[in-house]
């Protein structure tokens, strides 16, 4: 399902010195084999988060995904407009308990952020404001694009978050609204559309490459979290 956004949101901002993009030379981009963004996805326990990177990365929905412990790592390469954009996605985990050593790694050079919450539970969705509190308390610049997503929107009969009030708080923060399901087959091309929203806005934005998790993290591209092939 689409939610009309307000034409020109947050993403038509230029970046400013708070934010986290940082200018990387012409010969760099020249040579560089793909532009990397790290996109971090944020919401409380269960509103689908790891869902909806892997149907995004792994283009099928994780039937038994367990809770994200730390953080996984998911990579997609897409050719926009004849570039390799590399999207780097932090699957973070929504538990207290398997996160709070790892929020600095989460907000650290984060170039766009992700709030999800379910919208078959009004806690989840009561708690984004939080989120949003979280993230802004870790400096992430306010021009980092940001949106939010609910999530679950096949489970139609068990709806507690309407869209007129999940409208009303994204306008209120100027985020884009999208509303989705990882789970639903016709919506997987939707989820692309929300990924790909943010890598259009990321890349008509100042060049970076970032190191691999691979590289930051032993080969394993996972800091704590559950290995998921993709
Ligand atoms: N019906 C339905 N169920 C979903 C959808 N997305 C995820 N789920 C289910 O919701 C549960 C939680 O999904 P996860 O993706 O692990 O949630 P998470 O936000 O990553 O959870 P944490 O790792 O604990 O932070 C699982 O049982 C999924 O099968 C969806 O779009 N529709």
């Amino acid at each position: 399902m689409a939610i009309e956004n307000k034409p020109g949101d947050e993403f038509d901002t230029v970046f400013g010195q708070s934010d986290s993009l940082e200018p990387s030379s012409r010969r760099e981009y020249d040579t560089a084999p793909a532009r990397i963004f790290k996109i971090i996805v944020i919401g409380d326990s269960n509103v689908g988060k790891t869902c909806l990177t892997y149907r995004f990365c792994g283009g099928t929905f994780l039937k038994n995904p367990e809770a994200t412990i730390g953080v996984d790592f998911r990579e997609r390469t897409l050719e926009l407009d004849g570039e390799s954009i590399k999207l780097q996605i932090w699957d973070t985990a929504g538990q207290e308990r398997f996160r709070k050593s790892m929020v600095e790694h989460y907000y650290r050079s984060v170039h766009a952020v992700i709030f999800v919450y379910d919208v078959t539970s009004l806690s989840s969705f009561e708690s984004v404001p939080e989120w949003i509190e979280e993230c802004s308390r870790h400096c992430v610049g306010p021009l980092v694009p940001r949106i939010m997503v609910g999530n679950k929107c096949d489970l139609r009969d068990r709806r507690e978050v309407p869209t007129t009030a999940a409208q009303c708080l994204a306008d209120s923060y100027n985020f884009p609204l999208f509303e989705t399901s990882a789970k639903e087959p016709g919506e997987k091309e939707h989820v692309d559309a929300i990924f790909l929203t943010l890598a259009y806005r990321l890349k008509s934005h100042k060049q970076l490459r970032l190191k691999q998790p691979s590289e930051s993290s032993g080969g394993h591209g996972k800091l704590g979290g559950k290995k998921i092939p993709v």
